[in-house]
């Protein structure tokens, strides 16, 4: 009974704030950063959204900075946000995020902008990221009159524009959020690579918004399935490193665009059917998606359009084969992507708040922005 009573104290304490009264805020240097954040999940990735970073704000109202090259002078001046919200303590060799831009030429035409940010830099895009940030923009007020059953939110990424569409019931949004990526097209199909350690491979080169190689596990002796996680990022990265040595991107619209963001390892299930098919995404510095991928789903669905394998509206389903989430893709139109024949493709999946934080630093910390190592 007494350890009830004591646990009932305590909880009585904290509700009236006795350990922490009145204060916000750890106590932190009076220069140092305040950053809060909005927390989220898509299928298993998280989202760590930085509602309002005041230096690139200034920087998109004063310099009228497209969105690419908002995020080369958020690279090279806000940087230490980027480690201290994504590398540890305050993130993990996982974590993910987005920095939401409103106003100015980086979010004309849009609800809002984002700039994504992974452990080791600024991604082009992310249809994770776009799921739980169509949500967000709803239930932050960024779209000024929500429609019910759904709300179409419009966002521009450094890869352009991409449409949200959001459930809304006239209190707060829902799942499953869909969107509608910008064109997305085959860069190339049957590429023989050689990739050291593994030997010669074939690889398809898809654009979902970024560019992945794509091939089965198998043709590296792995199962996307059942091997361990190590050995098929270690894998995937020695395919991606040598991709990038043997062939050179070409983006319709910019080179800022044109680089290869990862591999993404499948059971080579490219053919239709109604059982999803499974893959990993290693992309950036190693680091390894949880959810099924948005951006690598738009890219898949593009290749499987462009070889025949799916017809236009063909709802197929990717899982992840880390947490086992799932998104469904499809292409509902076909476009035209300089020299590309694109489709328009549209990726569904589940996003949810997971809370929100305010994180400080302490001038004095020697690890104040944060360490990642592998
Ligand atoms: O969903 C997505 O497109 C991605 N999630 C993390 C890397 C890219």
């Amino acid at each position: 009974m007494a350890a009830a009573a004591a646990m009932a104290a305590a909880a009585a304490e904290a509700e009236a704030g006795g350990v922490c009264a009145g204060r916000r805020l750890p106590p932190h240097s009076p220069s140092g950063l305040v950053l809060q954040t909005v927390e989220m999940h898509t299928g298993g990735e998280p989202l760590r959204i930085i509602p309002r970073l005041e230096a690139a704000e200034a920087a998109a109202e004063s310099g009228g900075l497209s969105l690419l090259s908002l995020r080369r002078e958020v690279a090279a001046t806000q940087d230490h946000v980027r480690r201290a919200l994504v590398h540890e303590p305050r993130g993990h060799a996982g974590m993910y995020g987005a920095v939401v831009v409103r106003g100015g030429a980086a979010a004309a035409g849009a609800h809002l902008a984002a700039l994504f940010l992974h452990g080791a830099g600024y991604s082009a895009m992310c249809g994770h990221a776009v799921l739980a940030l169509g949500r967000f923009a709803l239930d932050y007020g960024l779209v000024a009159e929500p429609s019910r059953p759904e709300t179409a939110v419009r966002l521009r990424c450094p890869c352009g524009p991409v449409t949200a569409f959001v459930p809304w019931d006239g209190r707060r949004s829902g799942n499953p959020v869909r969107f509608h990526s910008v064109p997305a097209f085959a860069a190339a199909t049957d590429l023989a690579i050689d990739v050291p350690g593994h030997g010669k491979v074939v690889v398809d080169i898809g654009y979902g918004g970024t560019f992945y190689a794509f091939l089965s596990a198998e043709q590296l002796g792995l199962d996307v399935c059942s091997s361990k996680t190590r050995d098929l990022i270690n894998a995937a990265s020695a395919v991606t490193e040598a991709v990038k040595k043997q062939f050179k991107l070409h983006h319709p619209e910019s080179e800022d665009l044109a680089f290869l963001y990862g591999t993404i390892l499948t059971d080579g299930k490219d053919a239709f059917s109604e059982e999803p098919t499974t893959n990993i995404c290693v992309f950036a510095d190693e680091q390894v998606d949880r959810s099924p991928t948005g951006s690598g789903v738009t890219a898949r669905i593009a290749l499987q359009y462009h070889k025949g394998l799916i017809q236009l509206n063909q709802t197929r389903k990717f899982r992840s084969s880390t947490t086992g989430s799932l998104f469904t893709g499809k292409a509902v139109k076909e476009a035209e992507f300089g020299d590309y024949n694109a489709v328009i493709v549209e990726v569904s999946g589940e996003a949810f708040y997971t809370g929100t934080a305010i994180f400080t630093v302490e001038e004095e910390d020697p690890l104040k922005y944060g360490f990642f190592f592998k």
